[in-house]
């Protein structure tokens, strides 16, 4: 008789579960339910009343949502009894975090907090806690903090602290009504298993956790602000569990959710990028993965723990146990292709892709794919959604430098995919330089399979083989991976997420090789785009910096 586990995978705009054949890692069939509060950038549900700029807020009901529609439709899809489920494993972007209470409700279901944004989830990517994180970059550097070194020297706005602090400091009110800040993996996690199992991935990364060292001490949480000295006590789980251990088992109100048996085994959360290396049959040191979609990140292992100057994290057993896994990211990739195709391509592009059937990236790159490296005459900084590595500050802003009356929309395109690559570059000689070499690159996510073009330009500019997921959905493929660790090789899994890997994870024939030619031409441009990254982005011209403050000026009179 076949068993199955099921991945669900929680992205930037929509959930999806994976059914999964345990024996081959064969993908049964998925089912993908687009978030119905996507991202709320602009406004609250049934408000008028315009959010801060840099807000990235989301509604944990779209999570439930996704349990109840997409895992009862896989099963329905794949044509599979619930009693052939094994395990179930989750991930989930990161940091995703949302204020919970004593019952584990968000603050956001109750009437009275329904209409404060400090009450809502604050995705990945809220960038609005940048005041924060600069204050706890002064205290930890102050302070001579040596967990600072494990995040590359420097905290993001997007982790765990700095939002936190931003919800003391705007709204005191929901600080002190949450019981916990929870990461939307181990919620949704608890919302399967009926209790919070914290994520050794997710507090290792995002919340200040190392193995050894625990959180920070109180001293260091009171220099932030006094109401804070008890904030990992008050306001964290500081009980926490490797990603290949068992969360529970799935609850009476969660099976009835999500239509699969009771007492179905669940693993405990882990983070969308780190959740697909095994998947792509990556399980030990010298491989870096990039998982390419809305945003890059970049996972990979080493035997040895080294601190890198703006690598965002360090974690022992992050990925799998045993290695110290690194993590740097991109914030913006697919998401500023996005930004131009709505913004600046006209109507004509659309209706000739559209005649041509297909998609507006497939028709912009098709006018491109045959120019030269530096045809163009342009070059871009990738930082339209701030800077995550190795510069690490989300007030940087994108540029596009060579542009002339000659400029075409597609070539703009295509330097924005070379800006991508280029900022993949210096975190792969960043990585190189600080004692962790990368032999091979491998590639996940969506636009890793959807553009060859893209996939070629990286394999210039970095110079190096790349291979590609076998998967649509690695993450998702990953998550099963892990679902069938939890269920165990009793019950038809496997006992560790190597063993899982052998069996589970495929990769595509396809290796991208890089061109000499190319490579001589990128290696040129790169030197120029690293003048530029130098200039703006560390201190050689803080004009980015300038313009945000004049732009938070004027909107504030404006308001
Ligand atoms: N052919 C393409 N080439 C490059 N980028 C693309 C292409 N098609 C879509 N994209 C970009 O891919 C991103 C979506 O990636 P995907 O992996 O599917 O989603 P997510 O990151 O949310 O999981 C979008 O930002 C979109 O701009
Ligand atoms: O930052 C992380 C992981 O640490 C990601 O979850 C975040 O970049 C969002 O990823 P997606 O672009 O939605 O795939």
């Amino acid at each position: 008789m076949k068993k199955y586990t099921i991945g669900i995978d929680y992205g930037t705009l929509s959930g999806r579960a994976v059914l999964v054949d345990v024996e081959n890692g064969e993908e049964v069939c998925d089912s993908v339910l687009e978030y119905k509060h996507a991202v709320m950038d602009k406004y609250l549900p049934d408000s008028t009343k315009r959010l801060p700029s840099e807000t990235a807020l989301q509604h944990p009901q779209d999570y439930l949502d996704v349990l109840q529609i997409t895992v009862p439709e896989v099963l329905r899809k794949g044509n599979v009894s619930k009693e052939d489920i094994i395990g179930i494993g989750v991930d989930f972007t990161s940091c995703t975090v949302l204020p919970v209470d004593k019952d584990g409700t968000p603050l956001c279901f109750k009437e009275e907090f329904k209409d404060r944004p400090h009450a809502y989830v604050k995705l990945w990517k809220h960038h609005a806690a940048q005041r924060e994180a600069d204050l706890f970059n002064k205290v930890a550097h102050r302070r001579g903090e040596k967990f600072m070194a494990r995040y590359g020297g420097k905290m993001s706005s997007e982790w765990v602290v700095p939002k936190a602090m931003q919800i003391l400091h705007e709204d005191e009110e929901i600080y002190e009504a949450m019981d916990r800040f929870m990461e939307a993996g181990d919620w949704v996690v608890m919302m399967l298993v009926g209790e919070e199992k914290r994520s050794l991935c997710q507090a290792g990364y995002k919340a200040v956790w190392s193995k050894r060292d625990g959180y920070p001490c109180k001293e260091f949480f009171a220099e932030l602000d006094s109401r804070m000295e008890n904030f990992v006590e008050e306001k964290l789980s500081n009980h926490i569990y490797a990603t290949t251990d068992l969360a529970g088992y799935l609850t009476k109100d969660a099976a009835e959710l999500t239509g699969l048996v009771e007492g179905t085994p669940v693993a405990v959360a882990n983070i969308d990028a780190h959740v697909a290396l095994p998947a792509v049959r990556i399980t030990g040191p010298g491989k870096m993965l990039m998982i390419m979609g809305t945003s890059t990140c970049h996972i990979m292992m080493s035997e040895e723990e080294h601190f890198i100057p703006g690598v965002g994290g360090v974690v022992e057993d992050g990925v799998v146990p045993g290695y110290y896994a690194y993590e740097a990211g991109q914030a913006c990739v697919g998401d500023h292709f996005d930004w131009l195709v709505r913004n600046c391509v006209a109507g004509s592009y659309e209706k000739e892709a559209a005649e041509k059937g297909i998609s507006i990236h497939q028709f912009l790159e098709s006018k491109v794919k045959e120019q030269l490296p530096g045809e163009s005459g342009l070059i871009a900084l990738d930082w339209w959604n701030g800077n995550r590595s190795i510069l690490t500050d989300a007030s940087l802003s994108g540029m596009l430098l060579g542009a002339t009356l000659q400029t075409k929309p597609e070539e703009i395109y295509r330097a924005l995919i070379e800006a991508t690559a280029y900022g993949t570059r210096i975190i792969i000689e960043a990585f190189e330089e600080g004692g962790v070499p990368i032999e091979e690159l491998y590639a996940a996510g969506g636009i890793a399979r959807k553009s060859e073009l893209m996939m070629q330009i990286y394999a210039d500019v970095t110079n190096k083989e790349i291979h590609i997921s076998a998967s649509r959905q690695a993450p998702a493929l990953g998550a099963a991976l892990f679902g069938a660790v939890a269920a165990g090789s009793k019950s038809g899994g496997y006992d560790t997420i190597e063993e899982a890997s052998e069996h589970m994870s495929r990769l595509q024939d396809k290796v991208y090789i890089p061109n000499a030619d190319n490579v001589r031409r990128y290696d040129k441009l790169f030197q120029e785009y690293k003048i530029l990254h130098d200039y703006f982005g560390k201190g050689g011209n803080d004009v980015m910096k300038r313009l945000r403050s004049i732009k938070s000026d004027a909107m504030r009179t404006r308001m």
